[in-house]
């Protein structure tokens, strides 16, 4: 069996973004919002879905991703929707990892597979 390749963030430095970065970052996304503060901070949305199966197909090819890009968004998963929020531990923040997997989380629904 193969591994499946992923990202080593112990050889890639990382910062927290500042908060004005966050906002104009948030800004270039569609229905991210921010959430918390602290410790607790963090981007989060919401996506809808017709049912169940939806809702997991997708929360199953966000865990793929998640993996291989070795950054693990919170999931709450309901019926018909997730919410998914991001944050980054060693920075104690929102750094780019965040932004990047939000794009990549975004990108799953407009993939053409
Ligand atoms: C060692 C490992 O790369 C880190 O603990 C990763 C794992 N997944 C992670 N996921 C998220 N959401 N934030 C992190 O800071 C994080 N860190």
């Amino acid at each position: 069996m193969s591994t499946l390749p992923k990202k080593d963030w112990a050889t890639t430095p990382r910062r927290a973004l500042k908060p004005t970065d966050i906002v104009t970052r948030l800004a270039q996304l569609q229905g991210w919002t921010l959430r918390g503060d602290g410790e607790n901070v963090a981007i989060e949305k919401t996506y809808r879905f017709a049912n169940y199966h939806e809702t997991m197909a997708f929360v199953n090819a966000v865990a793929f991703v998640a993996h291989v890009q070795d950054h693990h968004p919170e999931l709450l998963v309901r019926y018909d929707h997730c919410v998914v929020a991001l944050n980054t531990h060693d920075v104690h923040g929102i750094s780019e990892t965040d932004f990047d997997c939000a794009a990549r989380f975004d990108a799953l629904l407009q993939a053409e597979v």
